[in-house]
């Protein structure tokens, strides 16, 4: 493409998509026509540039950041298709499925045998005891952690899986909307280089060459700019603000000035315009007080992205949750159902196994028993036949006994009323040194 197609097709007939960024030819001056801004020689690329008139703030370093590295270009966000699955691993059509995953610190296990999924449409709550490994399944499913052995299956690749903590992620001295940008680092840095671009090329018109590179890096940037949709950041945030609570004059209000729930909008509303696959959260509720409790639960239950919350809230957790994963020394169970169901169905799985439990030790006695007649007979056959039965009651076949937590029982003392009068002071004296500070008599 000649240079002066690349200047029509990039400022005059493409669809504008970015309308800031496009401009009429003819507003293109020639900055060497300008006093100001003497023409300055550039080496670029080791080649000499002829009288390059390129605004003199601008270094060199500049000019070459304003080209996009070849492996960075990526028109298409998110990939798509299939990840290919290890060996042995079973395929989902959505959200992750974790796979019999183990992990220890240093020699200590913490998850021994963790298998459960989340995928759409579901809201899973993880519990366990302080210790349990929660957070570390939360860690491993966002990549911050890798497990020893096992699986972590993902429905698709580069998945985008959004992180709420407890300390919300947000800068004090931004205002809300700039928070709320900060949830577009793509999509702005896009926009900056889109602004800074177009510079250099209204700078540059004396220096054909180099127009001509920042065209196509334009053009490149465009494209990359429709792939993100950079048009939609606004009508997002705009259509956001409210839903969150936000009226639009707090948009200019700094973050600082908001309490710690308020902050906690901000952050979940910046993960949910990055428009997440799946959601992590990690005890949400820690400072919040009841209102912002009771908003965030409408709120999430009204989204339709998968969710793993970890919460020691059990009516939080009752409100959300569609499946409950436990875990208990390494290994996890899962429970359909929210917090409620997975108490019932606990209480009936440790009935269950420890009925189980209890007929299996009834018939390993009844074999150890005989055995031992057996094999003082004549009937050693029958009695090998016998060990062989026990060896694979007691290996193959063991049910585990339940383990049941003992239950931490507290009993206060009762105490009668205090009736009305709560203290009564009498020639109450209290000083520093020698200097008496109170005085009364009450
Ligand atoms: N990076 C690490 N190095 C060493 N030990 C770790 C590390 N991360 C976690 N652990 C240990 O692993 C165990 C599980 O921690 P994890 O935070 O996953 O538990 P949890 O179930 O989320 O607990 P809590 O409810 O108290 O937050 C803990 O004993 C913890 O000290």
């Amino acid at each position: 493409m000649d240079l002066t197609t690349k200047l029509q097709s990039s400022f005059l007939t493409t669809t504008p998509l970015h309308k800031p960024y496009f401009r009429p030819i003819s507003t293109i001056i020639p900055v060497s026509n300008n006093k100001k801004q003497q023409p300055i020689i550039k080496i670029f690329n080791n080649h000499r540039l002829s009288a390059v008139a390129i605004d003199d703030t601008q270094t060199t370093e500049d000019i070459q950041s304003l080209f996009s590295k070849q492996e960075t270009i990526d028109y298409k966000r998110g990939g798509g298709g299939g990840s290919k699955q290890p060996s042995g691993a079973s395929s989902i059509s959505s959200g992750v499925r974790l796979e019999n995953i183990s992990k220890s610190y240093k020699g200590v296990t913490v998850l021994k045998d963790v298998t459960w999924e989340v995928k759409k449409g579901e809201k899973v709550g993880l519990v366990g005891v302080n210790g349990a490994g929660k957070t570390t399944q939360l860690r491993i499913i966002s990549g911050m952690e890798q497990p020893d052995s096992g699986n972590l299956i993902k429905a698709k690749n580069n998945m985008r899986i959004s992180f709420l903590s407890q300390e919300f992620e947000v800068s004090l001295t931004r205002t809300v909307k700039e928070e709320f940008l900060d949830a577009f680092k793509e999509e702005m840095e896009i926009s900056n280089r889109l602004d800074k671009v177009q510079k250099a090329i209204e700078s540059s018109v004396d220096d054909l060459e180099l127009m001509g590179r920042l065209l196509d890096e334009f053009d490149l940037l465009q494209r990359r700019a429709q792939a993100v949709n950079l048009d939609i950041v606004d009508v997002k945030i705009n259509k956001l603000m409210p839903e969150l609570g936000f009226s639009p004059e707090d948009a200019d209000r700094l973050v600082a000035s908001f309490s710690g729930g308020w902050q906690m909008r901000m952050s979940l509303g910046k993960i949910l315009l990055q428009d997440p696959d799946l959601l992590l959260l990690d005890e949400p509720t820690n400072h919040l007080d009841l209102d912002t409790i009771e908003w965030l639960e409408g709120y999430l239950n009204k989204q339709d992205v998968p969710m793993v919350i970890i919460s020691h809230d059990r009516a939080f957790l009752d409100q959300l949750c569609t499946k409950i994963v436990e875990t208990d020394m390494g290994v996890s169970r899962t429970f359909i159902g929210n917090y409620s169901d997975y108490i019932i169905g606990k209480a009936t799985w440790i009935e269950a196994q420890f009925t189980a439990w209890e007929k299996q030790q009834k018939e390993i006695e009844h074999t150890r028993g005989l055995i031992s007649r057996l094999s003082a007979g004549a009937n050693s056959g029958r009695a090998s036949s016998a060990e062989k039965k026990l060896e694979k009651l007691q290996e193959e076949e063991q049910v585990d006994k339940p383990f049941i937590r003992k239950q931490m029982k507290i009993r206060f003392p009762e105490r009668g009323r205090s009736g009305r009068e709560v203290v009564t002071l009498k020639n109450l004296e209290f000083s520093y040194e020698d200097k008496v500070t109170n005085n009364m008599s009450n």
